[in-house]
């Protein structure tokens, strides 16, 4: 262990959690990932294995980098496996009472000052420090999808947020090899309220029947240059944290937030995007293979 390995305790292991995991443990930071759900720690480990073997096939690190990765995950229901963590990152769902709740359990069982940080996309951090016992030490940790290839972290300073709690935090992402912004407590940050607004008007644009779901996304990727489309987006990130995001920054910024009613629709259906197989898309494999309205 050098002296900036750092032990990570990385709270709900879904679609961020596990990614944050890899990144982390890549660099050489002992990584914790404590979930509520047994089945949820089993898939998140194996697709932690599975990731960092892509890493291999990419040319990113070789087999015993790889190995000595995979040794540093460690997966647990029991939140006092975190209690000798030097960084929390809570990635549970975006639900305030829920993170609040979650946060106040976790910072009862540290046993030193660890940083503790929060992955939401859209709730006021300011609000999640004002419910610590030492808000000082928190502030947010605003990654993106999938954690382990994206190149940027967003530093959610809270009014509370202590200089040193800060610091720490940008060293810590740039540990990750990441570029870190420094952003001031605003609804949506700097990133999603832009990331939600694209996608909620692709999905207003698909409703009146302006274009078809491949034409809205194949528009903004010739035409401008995104990676992916705006619906392909959405059913990466997850529909039901589109849909929480929305109605966050609805209850902040006003109408213009409000949830399209077909996102509001496949999210009680069940269809979450990529996580549950089908959303705009129908997916396999992890791979969109063909629109939903296409079929
Ligand atoms: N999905 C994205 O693209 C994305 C990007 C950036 C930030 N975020 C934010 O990250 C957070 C997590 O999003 P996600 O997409 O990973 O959600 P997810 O639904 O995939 O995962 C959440 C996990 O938290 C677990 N959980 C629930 N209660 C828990 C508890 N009390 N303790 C520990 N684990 C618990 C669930 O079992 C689940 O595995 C949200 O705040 C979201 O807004 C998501």
């Amino acid at each position: 262990m050098t002296d900036d390995t750092e032990g990570v305790a990385v709270l709900g292991a879904g679609t961020m959690g596990r990614g944050i995991a890899h990144a982390a443990a890549v660099v050489g930071h002992d990584v914790t990932m404590r979930d509520v759900d047994e089945s949820v720690l089993d898939e998140a480990a194996a697709a932690v294995d599975g990731t960092i073997s892509g890493a291999i096939e990419r040319g990113k690190l070789d087999a015993d980098a790889a190995d000595a990765a995979r040794d540093r995950v460690r997966t647990t229901t029991d939140l006092g496996d975190c209690a000798d963590a030097t960084v929390v990152i809570e990635a549970v769902p975006e639900d305030l009472d829920l993170k609040t709740s979650v946060l106040g359990e976790a910072e009862a069982v540290l046993n030193g000052d660890a940083l503790l940080t929060s992955n939401t996309s859209s709730l006021p951090v300011t609000e999640l420090a004002a419910s610590l016992d030492e808000p000082g030490r928190f502030c947010g940790l605003h990654f993106f999808n999938p954690a382990y290839v994206m190149g940027l972290v967003e530093v959610v300073t809270a009014e509370q947020t202590a200089e040193g709690a800060r610091e720490h935090a940008v060293g810590f992402v740039e540990s990750l090899r990441k570029e870190a912004v420094v952003v001031r407590d605003a609804p949506g940050f700097a990133s999603s309220r832009l990331g939600v607004t694209l996608g909620a008007e692709a999905m207003r644009m698909l409703e009146t029947g302006a274009a078809k779901t491949a034409d809205i996304d194949a528009a903004m990727e010739l035409g401008y240059r995104h990676p992916m489309g705006p619906l392909q987006l959405s059913d990466v990130v997850g529909l039901d944290v589109r849909l929480d995001i929305l109605e966050h920054l609805r209850e902040d910024l006003g109408e213009r937030f409000r949830p399209p009613e077909v996102l509001r629709r496949k999210v009680r259906a069940g269809h979450l995007g990529r996580k549950s197989g089908r959303g705009f898309y129908v997916w396999e494999d992890d791979e969109a293979v063909r629109p939903v309205d296409g079929e």
